[in-house]
């Protein structure tokens, strides 16, 4: 299989057409309004009508109340529910239990012993998205979509019961490196594929795209 990938913080027709067309397995949509890329849930479900079954649709949230999830359920059809706050275990076998929706929960690495508590989470959730954790010192970040990148090297030998995605920081230029480092088989980018935060470059996402289909994974 090759290597699948997400592109997330989607938020107009042509970009969600072009990583439909150019064979994105996940179109990841915000619903976190301190982001640039948040969305409303009645554009979400205009943005994904048409796109195939084969497709996941992923909304993305962080530490969510129950509320925001069934609004936002209540427009668009998810497949998959990401969590990319500080979401306890409980938590998510909570939200998974209570919206019968696959979960994809976010743990921030920064370095090897930021995976222990990866291990909480692999019986709650349905995959493990490893993502860059942004320094204290960092103005205006964000909990997730930064640009930045970890020690891919750090992921090596490392084995989880469920299947994990690699993101944080990966472009076109650099996402076939941080495969054969990490030995990932889905990768997330948002930063990326974009002109500026929030506004997504359709040219960058089919590079980004086509790099992952000459992968030999
Ligand atoms: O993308 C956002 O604006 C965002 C905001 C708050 C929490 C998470 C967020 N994005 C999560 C993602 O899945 C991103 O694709 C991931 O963090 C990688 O982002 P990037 O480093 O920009 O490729």
């Amino acid at each position: 299989m090759s290597v699948q990938g997400k592109i997330c913080g989607l938020s107009d027709q042509i970009s969600v057409d072009t990583a439909v067309n150019n064979g994105a397995r996940f179109i990841g949509l915000v619903f976190y309004p301190p982001s640039p890329r948040n969305i409303d849930p009645n554009l979400a479900s205009q943005l994904v009508s048409k796109i195939p079954t084969n497709v996941d649709k992923v909304g993305l949230f962080v530490d969510p109340e129950d509320a925001l999830i069934k609004t936002v359920l209540e427009s668009v059809k998810l497949d998959w529910i990401q969590l990319h706050g500080s979401e306890s275990p409980d938590r998510v076998r909570h939200i998974r239990q209570k919206f019968d929706t696959r979960i994809l929960k976010a743990i921030k690495i920064s370095d090897q012993s930021d995976f222990e508590a990866a291990k909480n989470y692999e019986n709650v959730a349905d995959m493990l998205l490893f993502d860059a954790k942004a320094p204290k010192h960092m103005a205006n970040a964000l909990p997730g979509g930064n640009g930045l990148v970890f020690d891919w090297r750090i992921m090596q030998g490392l084995e989880f019961s469920i299947p994990w995605m690699l993101a944080g920081g990966l472009t076109a230029e650099n996402v076939a490196e941080a495969v054969k480092i990490s030995g990932a088989k889905f990768v997330d980018t948002s930063s990326g594929v974009e002109i500026e935060p929030g506004r997504k470059d359709p040219a960058a996402i089919t590079a980004f795209l086509t790099a992952l289909a000459v992968i030999d994974s």
